[in-house]
């Protein structure tokens, strides 16, 4: 049975998400609390290396279903392996990215469609949804421009999409925090860094505070 809090941080490109959690996970180890940080594609060995499967550059032939199969395959071992004995042992997860990720870059950007996408989710992850998911809002311009000015920073398969997509991405999000109005909330990503930090823990530390955590 679920005892911790599963929270997921969304959004385009370059968003700020990365940066912003490593910085909350500090503050909630601070005041005392037992969290994992973790991320999709990722978080685990075997989803680590789907991850580099999907996203590798050289792999320009993968076909779309091809590609939301495997982010759904990574999710399900990532779920298994590390977020439910996490949330079962009261850990607080911090996931960057979920299946929201899925609904807007595979289902809506790619064509799939978000129903048929979800269902492929809904066999990996089975009821497991996020408790609260932040999406960082960023036009996808101002979000690719951040990572092309990060020179430390490789751009993988999907970056390297047309800036068509990621406004499509962008709209699909639109289109999944609709649907999902209970769970998502927005933060502005485009303000600086130290006030988009300080809007994401308000907005963590009062989710904590209502659930007595
Ligand atoms: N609020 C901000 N203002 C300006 N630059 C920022 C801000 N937040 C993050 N950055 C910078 O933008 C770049 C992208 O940030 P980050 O990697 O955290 O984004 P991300 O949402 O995790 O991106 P992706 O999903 O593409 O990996 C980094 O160079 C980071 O230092
Ligand atoms: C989970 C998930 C991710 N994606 C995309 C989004 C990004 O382009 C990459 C992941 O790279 P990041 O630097 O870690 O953000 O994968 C996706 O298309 N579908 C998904 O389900």
């Amino acid at each position: 049975m679920q005892k911790g809090l599963f929270i997921t941080f969304e959004g385009p490109e370059g968003a700020g998400k990365t940066t912003v959690i490593a910085e909350i996970d500090k503050r909630l180890e601070n005041i005392g609390m037992e969290t994992v940080l973790t991320r999709e594609p990722g978080g685990i060995r075997i989803s680590e290396k789907i991850r580099s499967i999907i996203l590798d550059n050289a792999h320009q032939e993968m076909d779309g279903r091809t590609e939301a199969l495997l982010y759904a395959a990574a999710r399900r071992q990532h779920l298994v392996e590390k977020i439910i004995p996490a949330l079962e042992a009261g850990k607080i997860v911090l996931c960057d990215r979920f299946v929201d990720s899925s609904l807007a870059y595979q289902g809506h950007a790619r064509g799939l469609g978000m129903d048929e996408v979800m269902s492929i989710n809904e066999f990996a992850i089975e009821d497991m949804m996020p408790d609260l998911t932040i999406f960082f809002d960023i036009t996808p311009e101002e979000g690719l421009s951040r990572i092309e000015a990060n020179a430390g920073r490789e751009q993988n398969r999907l970056d390297n999409e047309t800036l068509q997509f990621h406004q499509n991405v962008y709209e699909g999000y639109e289109i999944v925090q609709k649907r999902y109005a209970d769970r998502i909330v927005k933060t502005d990503a485009s303000k600086p860094l130290s006030e988009v930090t300080e809007n994401v823990w308000k907005l963590i530390s009062s989710r904590l505070m209502s659930e007595g955590i």
